[in-house]
């Protein structure tokens, strides 16, 4: 099976359960099955006033210095994996289009 791309969805709320989505995402990441596969992480439910930042979520799941950069970055000549880090609410039909969109670009 070919996987284009991944979506993984952390609520950004429920930060009690930071470290089991940094697992469950680490899984994935060391997956070699999916080592050149962009990956997109959505930060849901920022509508919640105590929904963490997208700093904070950045640091709890691992990804500081990890991320490759919103907009148009051209990482086809290299080997790094695309993989960024959008804030959304899901209710409110807000954010998660800018992450599908720099998503796209890493479709072939
Ligand atoms: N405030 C808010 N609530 C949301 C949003 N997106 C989904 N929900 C609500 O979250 C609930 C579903 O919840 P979750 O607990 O996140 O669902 P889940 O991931 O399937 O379940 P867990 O694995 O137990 O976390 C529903 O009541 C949704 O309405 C959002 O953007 N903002």
């Amino acid at each position: 099976m070919k996987v284009d791309a991944v979506v993984y969805l952390v609520d950004a709320f429920d930060k009690e359960r930071f470290a089991e989505s940094k697992k469950e995402l680490d899984a994935l990441l060391s997956d070699e099955s999916l080592a050149t596969v962009p990956f997109l992480i959505l930060g849901n439910k920022i509508d919640l006033p105590y929904a963490a930042s997208e700093d904070e979520l950045r640091y709890h799941m691992g990804l500081t210095n990890f991320t490759t950069g919103k907009g148009k970055v051209n990482l086809g000549d290299t080997n790094v994996r695309p993989l960024e880090v959008f804030m959304c609410s899901i209710v409110r039909k807000m954010g998660y289009g800018e992450g599908f969109r720099w998503m796209s670009q890493y479709i072939k």
